[in-house]
């Protein structure tokens, strides 16, 4: 996935001001910065859910896109197995599965994400921080090329987002590129390579958080 010379205008406000982006399959790419900074619009543009106003994205054929948080209007029958298996529809060889392999995949993605005890309860009736496990679970089905994740531990506990983490770095090693805005010092220290962005532009050594001490933006090698 490559971006050159991503500009997005809201109006007269500059969100991303000529970003360059590449990321490789395999590697964990974090995007990190503070409030306002672009990182969301970025995600966004990367996703293909917004086009930019200059400059150009090329990206792999199946990218999955799992927002912060999904609003699903409390009166929509939908459980928490059909909330994963939507990740299924856009990836060919997954939904082609019928029946049960189709089945077995959605199964495991809930397992995966500690939710099998869940799964045919209502999506409007999980806390927020299961509701979030949910539509990582709905991201990882269907082993896309590319995936996307804003905040991905935001919310949860320390053994829910050490889970994130691991699932994480292991969608990495079975070959995904992996891009993940976050503030999580975690994760953050767990990635292949932070990008840091402020106000609207990427920052070469810039110093971002991490557990154990601080570490320079991009110090980790593409
Ligand atoms: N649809 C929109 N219309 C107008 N301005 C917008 C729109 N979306 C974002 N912005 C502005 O663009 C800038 C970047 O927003 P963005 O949400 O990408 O930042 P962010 O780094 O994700 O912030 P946060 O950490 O608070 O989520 C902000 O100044 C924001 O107010």
């Amino acid at each position: 996935m490559v971006l050159r010379g991503v500009r997005v205008d809201f109006g007269a406000h500059h969100a991303l001001r000529g970003v360059d982006l590449e990321l490789s399959a395999g590697r964990v790419t974090a995007v990190a910065g503070p409030n306002g900074a672009g990182k969301t619009t970025l995600l966004e543009v990367v996703a293909g859910t917004r086009r930019p106003s200059a400059g150009t994205r090329s990206a792999p054929r199946t990218v999955a896109f799992v927002p912060q948080r999904a609003a699903v209007p409390d009166r929509l029958p939908v459980t928490v197995r059909d909330v994963v298996t939507v990740g299924t529809w856009r990836r060919p060889e997954v939904r082609r599965r019928q029946g049960t392999g189709r089945r077995a995949a959605v199964d495991e993605a809930l397992e995966r994400l500690d939710l099998t005890g869940v799964a045919d309860r209502p999506f409007a009736v999980l806390s927020g921080g299961q509701r979030q496990r949910a539509l990582l679970a709905q991201g990882l089905v269907g082993r896309a090329d590319l995936l996307l994740l804003d905040e991905p531990t935001t919310g949860l506990d320390a053994a829910s987002s050490a889970r994130i983490r691991a699932l994480v770095a292991n969608e990495a090693r079975r070959g995904a590129a992996v891009l993940c805005v976050s503030h999580d010092p975690a994760l953050l220290e767990t990635a292949d390579r932070v990008v840091h962005l402020e106000d609207g532009r990427v920052v070469t050594g810039a110093r971002v958080p991490t557990q154990s001490g601080r570490r320079t933006a991009h110090s980790n090698p593409t």
